[in-house]
């Protein structure tokens, strides 16, 4: 059947399998993301979060299943193919390059398909990163280098975002920034699935949580229901 934006979820990811060498580390994860939601992917250290990530970003290449992106299946392709397709990626690590400028950073990237945030709405969304157009990537501060990370995905005309754990290290108040900066990308319609241990930051932002242990996804539940039953999430989180 093809594809219907309307009813159909933009991503939706079926019996996911990955491996590192002989070792598996996602067992038949199966999830979709609706149009303009936010979903976490919230579990312990190790459950295989990331490992979902680079599998639907074509990183890890060893896995099987299936990963629909907008009807189309993203298994198969390269990394390159699917960041045409509209998917971008925040990697955990950041990945932001130490001795260019702010401004460099966010314009070194390739434009993939119209419609990327202009210059000017990037730097209302992230107003410390105005002030640091010329600072190096190394002089920029944890805070600002995790803005600086998802901003530099905005100009390319993505529209879904895979953030890897971006509170990650983090003062609180730098984090409550993030939060308001993600909120703000998702009223702008951005599609996001993102990556977290911090349960409060998790709650702050998203629609919906997915619970992943030992490579495989155990709960799924409502911001609303988290809400009613935190006890339920914080035992898969040991907190
Ligand atoms: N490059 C790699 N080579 C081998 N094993 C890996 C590699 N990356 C991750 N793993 C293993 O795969 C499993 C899942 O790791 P993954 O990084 O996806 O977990 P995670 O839930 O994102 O946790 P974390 O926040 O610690 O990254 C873990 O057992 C981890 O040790």
């Amino acid at each position: 059947m093809p594809f219907d934006a309307r009813t159909d979820p933009l991503l939706k990811v079926e019996n996911l399998r990955a491996w590192y060498g002989d070792s598996q580390a996602l067992h038949d994860v199966s999830f979709d993301v609706a149009q303009g939601e936010l979903v976490t992917l919230i579990g312990r250290n190790g459950a295989g979060k990331s490992t979902t990530l680079r599998s639907i970003m074509g990183i890890v290449r060893n896995r099987k299943g299936s990963i629909l992106f907008e009807g189309q299946e993203l298994m198969g392709k390269r990394t390159y193919q699917i960041a045409r397709k509209g998917i971008a990626w925040c990697p955990e690590e950041r990945g932001i390059f130490a001795d260019l400028s702010v401004r460099e950073n966010l314009t070194l990237p390739p434009i993939l398909k119209p419609g990327g945030m202009s210059d000017a709405t990037l730097l209302e969304t992230f107003p410390n990163l105005k002030a640091r157009a010329t600072s190096r990537g190394t002089q920029l501060s944890g805070g600002e280098q995790q803005m600086l990370a998802i901003a530099r995905i905005l100009r390319n005309g993505c529209r879904f975002l895979l953030l890897d754990e971006p509170s990650e290290g983090l003062a609180p108040v730098v984090v409550k920034e993030i939060g308001r900066q993600i909120r703000l990308l998702k009223e702008q319609g951005y599609t996001i699935l993102l990556v977290e241990q911090n349960l409060n930051f998790a709650r702050s932002v998203a629609d919906r949580h997915v619970v992943i242990e030992n490579g495989a996804v155990v709960d799924t539940l409502t911001n609303d229901e988290l809400a009613v039953d935190l006890d339920r999430v914080k035992t898969y989180l040991g907190v």
